[in-house]
């Protein structure tokens, strides 16, 4: 069992049922989701002693949110209590050919208002293994863009394992801006969840030649993102094919050193709710990275982690580490007794 901090705004989704815009909706369904907040239950569901840091208001939503957390044993001791508001998005579920729409209404959350001052560092990083976050956080406020900064650095020089997953999200912010707040983290950063897009349109490289296999274009981007910024140790993302919003294939990618390791492909048809599958993703492969297992192993598990997410409502995957090998093993289809 290792420690682990993740940081980060956790908001109340609202979301349609299937079949449904959102300006027809008479009924939403609630649940509790933000990237940060995913990957902390995730591997609280693995084991780990995981605390999420965040701000949330004080008041039965903040509490909601509270024991949503501490329904999957994350530890919230370090949740501060304050602020306006507690972040809320809308999602609009896709069907078929129509894809999934996502709303935000998360200005002036309490989260957004969080500053350095309101947190200990020092304390707060005591006896920690890893530090996760993600760049959704740089893109809420200036204070947050700092404090992640001072955080990175703090994690760092405390010789704890730093992961940042870029998680661009442009409803949120241009690429100009995530790259430049993206950037000065990167030297501070041992794992990086990132993947072609990100290094062509957030870190400036040069695109692969088109002729390159998917594979030998990742590897591509991995080597030159490495150039730049060679502590980086793991680099990991997802191929993705959506076939429709029902069905999409996917496939772990994880790179160190100038090799690239890879998941097989899962077919992933009935999907209930794909928010929050690199979450799972993510999880997966730091769960590996932590436990030291090989890389092979380490892939194989979070690509099956990710499609397992797939199968269940919400933005949370709620998978033991057992149950993802026993699928791993099973293989799909056959009835477990
Ligand atoms: O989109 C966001 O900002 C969220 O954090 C909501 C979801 O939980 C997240 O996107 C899933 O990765």
């Amino acid at each position: 069992m290792k420690k682990i901090v993740t940081l980060g705004e956790i908001m109340l989704r609202l979301s349609t049922k299937s079949g449904e815009r959102l300006f027809q909706a008479d009924n939403l369904l609630m649940h509790y989701g933000g990237a940060e907040a995913n990957v902390a239950v995730s591997l609280s569901q693995f084991g780990h002693e995981v605390k999420f840091v965040s701000k949330v208001p004080s008041n039965p939503l903040g509490a909601a949110v509270e024991r949503h957390l501490q329904s999957y044993g994350v530890n919230t001791n370090s949740l501060i209590k304050g602020g306006e508001r507690l972040g809320t998005y809308y999602l609009e579920s896709g069907v078929g050919g129509r894809s999934a729409q996502v709303t935000y209404d998360r200005k002036y959350s309490s989260f957004s208002g969080l500053t350095v001052e309101e947190l200990n560092f020092d304390e707060l990083f005591q006896g920690i293994d890893l530090f996760h976050v993600t760049g959704i956080t740089l893109a809420l406020s200036q204070n947050l863009r700092d404090l992640v900064l001072l955080a990175v650095k703090k994690a760092k020089a405390a010789g704890i394992m730093t992961s940042l997953d870029f998680n661009y999200r442009a409803s949120l912010w241009s690429q100009q801006a995530c790259s430049e707040a993206i950037k000065p983290l990167l030297s501070y950063m041992d794992i990086c969840f990132c993947g072609e897009l990100d290094a062509i349109h957030l870190l400036g490289i040069e695109p692969a030649n088109d002729s390159l296999l998917k594979e030998e274009k990742l590897k591509y981007y991995y080597e030159k993102i490495n150039e730049l910024y060679p502590n980086i140790q793991y680099m990991s993302s997802t191929f993705r094919t959506v076939l429709s919003a029902s069905t999409n294939k996917l496939q772990g990618n994880i790179y160190t050193k100038g090799e690239l390791f890879q998941s097989k492909e899962h077919l992933i048809d009935h999907i209930v709710d794909r928010v929050g599958g690199g979450d799972a993703f993510a999880a997966g492969v730091l769960h590996g990275i932590l436990e030291k297992w090989p890389l092979s192993r380490t892939i194989s598990f979070a690509g099956m982690a990710s499609a397992l997410k797939h199968t269940i409502h919400g933005d949370c995957n709620a998978f033991t580490v057992e149950e993802i090998v026993k699928v791993l093993d099973n293989e799909k289809g056959k009835i477990v007794r």
